[in-house]
């Protein structure tokens, strides 16, 4: 059977105070159950009020987290820390970190390992740039960065990882289904080999330009276990748009 989805929402650097009442909309529109499981990263400053917000319905996690559990690294914050916070989860290697801090495998690796030694959930992120795809080296990227931002400590209760093909990010435009399907079966494939029967219930999600008018189309894929969603879950009525195509399927 596969892995129960996961709707992660990743507000990047959006949301002011008055923004958390979204989470309360979601948290209401939860009370009942949902077909999968709900998870939201604000940004940290959010982070306290939404999980209060959250009510235990859904997950908050945070965006990064630094490698080392303390230290003289001034503006960072451990894995500790937000695990001291209540927080379940933490992003490490978005492509937006990779890009605009020079992060490498090698660091989010480092990222993942103290996610995982502070019992967070680390959502990994995988994914090639367009020049990457049109050089048809897409998958040989992404196999390359799971390899090495995956550490041994992986299990399906403490990592997810993230499919978000760069160029989609934002922009309107998502691979084809059957593009999708084999780059999930690729991964699928890949940590099978390396973790074994295990590797079936770690939940892949896919990440970009993800919307209530796709969604239906991107959520059955096999091998798709969840999504990774930017833009869209800013508003609830949105981010719900994308939890309810689950509820639709059952
Ligand atoms: O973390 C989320 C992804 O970068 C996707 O963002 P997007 O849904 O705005 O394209």
């Amino acid at each position: 059977m596969p892995p129960k989805p996961l709707i992660a929402g990743n507000w990047k650097m959006n949301g002011l105070t008055a923004d958390v009442r979204e989470i309360g909309t979601l948290a209401q529109a939860l009370k009942d159950g949902a077909g999968c499981d709900v998870a939201v990263f604000p940004p940290l400053t959010l982070a306290a009020a939404a999980r209060e917000k959250a009510g235990g319905l859904l997950w908050i996690g945070a965006q990064d987290c630094h490698t080392k559990e303390s230290g003289a690294h001034t503006g960072d914050i451990s894995a500790a820390m937000l695990a001291d916070m209540g927080l379940q989860g933490v992003i490490v290697g978005h492509s937006e970190r990779r890009q605009d801090h020079g992060e490498r495998d090698s660091d989010v690796r480092l990222k993942a390992l103290a996610a995982h030694r502070a019992g967070l959930c680390a959502i990994i992120c995988v994914g090639e740039t367009r020049a990457e795809r049109e050089a048809g080296q897409a998958e040989a990227v992404v196999l390359g960065q799971l390899a090495a931002s995956v550490p041994e400590s992986a299990v399906p209760g403490n990592t997810v990882i993230a499919y978000e093909p760069v160029w989609a990010i934002g922009t309107g435009l998502t691979p084809t289904q059957d593009d999708i399907a084999a780059m999930h079966g690729t991964l699928r494939r890949a940590l099978t080999d390396r973790f074994g029967p295990a590797a079936a219930d770690m939940r892949l999600l896919y990440g970009g330009s993800v919307k209530p008018a796709n969604a239906a189309e991107i959520l059955p894929i096999t091998d798709v276990d969840g999504a990774l969603v930017g833009g869209a879950s800013l508003r609830a009525e949105d981010f719900l748009g994308i939890i309810r195509a689950y509820d639709q399927a059952d």
